[in-house]
Parts: C-alpha cells; sequence; structure tokens
C-alpha cells in the first residue's frame, strides 16, 4: 500500500503531499548539514547551522547583534567555530595576518557578500583577486602616503574652515554635534579629492545631521542586506518616490549616488568648474588614463565613486569623535596634548604638515587609540582560498568562507591590557613594543583589500584632531560613554540607537 496516496482533484491532498515533500527534504538536509557537510565536524551551535531563522533574529529582530553572539559562541566552543551552515569565524589575534595576508594562497572576498555594498562594480565588490587588483591597481596612485601629502593645501584648508565655522558656531548654547561636524569635513575633503567639488557640508548652518544620518541610518539595514546581498542592487533600481517608502533615509542615499554619477559625467564631458586647491583628483586622472574603455565606463567610476564617498566618511568620522570624546572625557589628557601642541604650532594659524604632527608621540598614541576604539568596519569580512586553510590542527575545506572580525583583535586584552581604555601611552613605548602593538593594528584590515584610504584618514585624524585641540576648549555635553562605544554591527561601528550624538559646549577659542 503505498504510504502517501494524492488525489490530484483534491486541494488538500496536494497541499498534504507539498508539505511531507518538504518535510522529508528537511529531514534529508539538516542530517546532511549535521553530519556530511564538510563543515560538519567543526565545533559551534547546531542551530544557526540548520535554520537561516537564527541569524536573521540576531542580524534582522534584534540588528546587529550577530557579533555577540559569535563572541558567545567562541567563549563556549574555542576559537575556531561554525557560524552558519556556510561559515567558519576564528577568535585567535595571531592567526589574523595568516588569514587576511596569507603567502602563497589567495584570500579572496566571498562572492555571495561582495554585493551588499550595492555597487557590484566597485573595488569593493571585487571578490576574485584577478578583478579586484584591475579595479584597485588604478585608484593605488591616488591614495599613497606621498600623493596624500600633496593634497596638504586641501586638508588644511577643510581643517581651517571647520575651525572657523565652530568658532562662529550659531546654536544658542554653543552646543556642537561633533560627530556631525566631522562627518562633514571627512565628506567634503574626498569629495574635494575624487571630483574637484566642494559639496559645503561644512558650510552648512550645523553641518548638515540629515546628511550624516541618513547614511548611518540606511547602514542599518545591513544586517538584512546580509542575508539578501542582492536587495541594495535591485532597490537602486525603484523610482525615488518607491525609495522613499522604503526608506526615507535610503532615499537620501540614492540621492548622494546620483549627485557622484552627475559629477562623474561632467569630469567626461570635460565640463567641470573647479571649486578646488587641489590640481589632480581621482576621477578626471582616471578618466583621461590609459586604462581599458570597460575601466572607465561611467558604471564602473559610478561605482568607485560611491565606495570613496561612504567608506571614506563615516569611519574617519568616528575615529575623530572618538578622540576627542575621550579627550574631554579625561581633562589632563587634553591638556597634555594641548601642551604637546603648543611646542609645535606656538601659533594656532601655522598648522605644519600633518606628517610633522604625526610624530608628536602623544598625538600618534591618541590617533592610534581613536582608530582602535572607534572599530571602523565590524562587519566580518570573510576571505575564501581556493586551497585549504591550516589553523590549529583543523584543515578548512577549500572555497570556505573564513573571518575573524577585527573588533576581537583590537579589543584583545592579552593585546591590548585594559582594551575598554583610551591609552596613547601604550603607543609610545620602545620602537620594538610599538612594532609589536603595529602587527595587531586592524583597522585597516590587511591583505590586498586592505583600506585603500588609511594615509587620507590618517592625515584628516592628525590634522583635525591637532587643529580642534590647539584652537578649543570644550565640554562633553551630555554625552557618555554609550554614545562612542560598540552596540552593535551596522557594517561601520554602531552606537545605541537612543544616542543623541557626541555634543560638546565650546568655551574658549583661540
Ligand atoms: C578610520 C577610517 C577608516 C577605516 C577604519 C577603514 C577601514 C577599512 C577596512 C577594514 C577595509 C578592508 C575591508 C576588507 O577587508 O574587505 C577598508 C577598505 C576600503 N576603504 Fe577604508 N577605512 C577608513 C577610511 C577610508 C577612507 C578615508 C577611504 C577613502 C578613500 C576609504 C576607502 C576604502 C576603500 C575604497 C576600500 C576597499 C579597498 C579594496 O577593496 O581594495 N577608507 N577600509
Amino acid at each position: 500500500m503505498p504510504i502517501l496516496e494524492i488525489d490530484w482533484n483534491d486541494r488538500t491532498s496536494i497541499v498534504g503531499a507539498v508539505l511531507v515533500a518538504y518535510a522529508v527534504y528537511w529531514v534529508f538536509d539538516v542530517v546532511y548539514l549535521l553530519c556530511f557537510h564538510p563543515l560538519a565536524k567543526f565545533p559551534g551551535p547546531r542551530l544557526p547551522v540548520i535554520t537561516a531563522w537564527y541569524t536573521f533574529y540576531y542580524d534582522v529582530v534584534r540588528p546587529g547583534r550577530m557579533m555577540w553572539e559569535i563572541e558567545k559562541w567562541h567563549r563556549k566552543y574555542g576559537p575556531i567555530i561554525r557560524i552558519n551552515a556556510d561559515e567558519i569565524h576564528i577568535k585567535d589575534s595571531h592567526f589574523y595576518e595568516t588569514l587576511y595576508a596569507p603567502k602563497g594562497r589567495k584570500a579572496d572576498r566571498w562572492a555571495r557578500l561582495s554585493t551588499m555594498v550595492g555597487s557590484p562594480e566597485s573595488v569593493f565588490a571585487a571578490s576574485d583577486s584577478k578583478t579586484h587588483k584591475e579595479r584597485r591597481t588604478p585608484l593605488n596612485p591616488f591614495f599613497s602616503r606621498s600623493t596624500v601629502s600633496k593634497l596638504e593645501p586641501v586638508l588644511q584648508e577643510k581643517v581651517s574652515k571647520l575651525a572657523t565655522r565652530l568658532k562662529e558656531f550659531p546654536d544658542p548654547k554653543g552646543v556642537v554635534r561633533l560627530d556631525v561636524a566631522f562627518f562633514a569635513l571627512t565628506q567634503d575633503v574626498i569629495c574635494d579629492y575624487s571630483f574637484a567639488k566642494d559639496w559645503k557640508h561644512l558650510d552648512h548652518t550645523h553641518f548638515n545631521p540629515e546628511n550624516k544620518d541618513s547614511q548611518t541610518e540606511s547602514l542599518e539595514s545591513i544586517g538584512f542586506i546580509r542575508l539578501f546581498p542582492m536587495l541594495p542592487i535591485y532597490l537602486q533600481e525603484l523610482p525615488r518616490w518607491a525609495a522613499a517608502l522604503v526608506s526615507p533615509a535610503f532615499a537620501m542615499l540614492l540621492d548622494s549616488k546620483l549627485a557622484i554619477r552627475k559629477e562623474i559625467i561632467k569630469i567626461m564631458e570635460g565640463k567641470v568648474e573647479k571649486e578646488s586647491k587641489s590640481d589632480r583628483t581621482v576621477f578626471d586622472a582616471l578618466i583621461n588614463s590609459d586604462l581599458p574603455p570597460e575601466q572607465k565606463s561611467l558604471n564602473r567610476l559610478n561605482a568607485d565613486g560611491n565606495v570613496l564617498i561612504i567608506a571614506g566618511t563615516d569611519t574617519t568620522a568616528r575615529a575623530l569623535s572618538s578622540i576627542l570624546f575621550y579627550l574631554l572625557k579625561d581633562k589632563e589628557m587634553y591638556a597634555k596634548l594641548k601642551a604637546a601642541l603648543m611646542e609645535v604650532m606656538p601659533d594656532p594659524n601655522n598648522v605644519p604638515p600633518w606628517v610633522e604632527l604625526e610624530k608628536i608621540p602623544y598625538l600618534y598614541g591618541c590617533m592610534r587609540e581613536g582608530l582602535r576604539l572607534s572599530h571602523g568596519l565590524t562587519s566580518r569580512q570573510p576571505r575564501v582560498s581556493d586551497q585549504p586553510i591550516k589553523y590549529q590542527d583543523w584543515e578548512i575545506p577549500p572555497n570556505t568562507p573564513v573571518s575573524e572580525s577585527a573588533y576581537f583583535v583590537l579589543s584583545d586584552p592579552e593585546i591590548f591590557p585594559e582594551p575598554e581604555k583610551f591609552i596613547p601611552e601604550r603607543w609610545m613605548g620602545t620602537a620594538a613594543q610599538r612594532s609589536n602593538l603595529e602587527r595587531y593594528m586592524v583597522s585597516w584590515g590587511k591583505g590586498t583589500q586592505q583600506c585603500i584610504g588609511m594615509h587620507l584618514a590618517t592625515a584628516e585624524i592628525v590634522l583635525a584632531t591637532a587643529v580642534i585641540v590647539r584652537r578649543f576648549e570644550m565640554e562633553l555635553y551630555q554625552t557618555t560613554l554609550e554614545d562612542v562605544q560598540v552596540h552593535h554591527d551596522a557594517f561601520v561601528a554602531a552606537v545605541v540607537p537612543w544616542s543623541r550624538g557626541i555634543r560638546a559646549v565650546l568655551t574658549e577659542s583661540v
């Protein structure tokens, strides 16, 4: 007698048969995932392996909290764990470099997640190493240390504008949102450098908080996007009114992508009215170079433009805001940095080049601690290798996405004792001690996909910190640790949702 007899004329019978077939498939799938899958032997919780709903809960329902679940699992299961059906996560600071900057094997981005940034033709979205190299090589010269030094006049002009604007800040109580002010600075800098265009966020009455908040808000959906990585690509095709229905922040982000496209078209058509002190911008040099035409298509350049503007803004602004927060929280530190700056900047309007400022040991320590504690990108960045990866006694099969979250390295108490504390002095030891710490300073990532903007970001951080601390006295205004500490992962580090920003009252200026 057949186990299941289907009456094809009876809808209930057909539905029943489909459900039974699905249940049988599910049971087989679970058995496969737990017992026969190439990752079956790896330790870790079993529920997230058999159902994506677990991840959905910690990525979407409790947005961005997955990183803390991963931390909890590591405490229970050890340094190497399977975090879902496909991915391995490692928590071992000494292995970070081997994973991300290996010798003799590939460490490609995982193609499934590379579309997450919504610009599939960008350098950030290039998964295989050949495509990545093709896209990255022409950009490299614009972000070297020496090129960033040539950009000094642009950086000095923007930082000086920030100081002037702070001095005349219109809020009657003198309360300024430093996070917004720094966001305006870093976005104006990268737009100038990219297109010789002044987007004038620094000229905005309150530094344009809507601009910052729209980017922050749109990144909050990243947990959902991690589960459906093609979504941003489809959503971008929506008309503006429909995008605004999805989310006003998302619509603003689309506006900014459109504005970037318009700038690139103007450069392509030779119709740029230069508003910059720099004589060479990223995009006019790329367009006028002898790159193959497919590298210079509007869509390709637009994709890199989007990534440069988004990647170059929030991370750097967050590092700056963190530095100011920790310095203002501890008045002695603020005074110590000011005293060091007085020596090299007796005239506050005569600002030395950033490479000179970076040599001030205490300022260097503040910059490193700000970068470390602001945590830049919190999203795990899986790498895929065509060969097995050896870790302790484990052999991870080829083509498995493996990640190590930079957050755990940057807060490893064995490397950075009392990791939650801002201690500039930890970067002021002997050359050997410093170089040991630098090895674990993974804020920029490691390997061929390491942050291209690290020298630019360093220059902005050093210059802006020096000018603000030298010229101003201020008090924190209703701002506490929860306004800076990482609360969840929104691709970039995100603070508590009820934060009202990093606010300060300006009390004195020179
Ligand atoms: C404090 C500031 C910054 C931090 C912490 C930071 C962090 C990072 C990290 C960790 C990566 C590597 C991601 C991976 O491993 O897959 C990265 C890549 C990247 N960053 Fe940054 N970044 C910062 C500033 C900037 C700036 C100012 C720019 C602007 C030029 C920029 C542009 C990029 C680009 C284009 C990539 C992709 C590089 C590639 O795929 O080859 N970043 N960033």
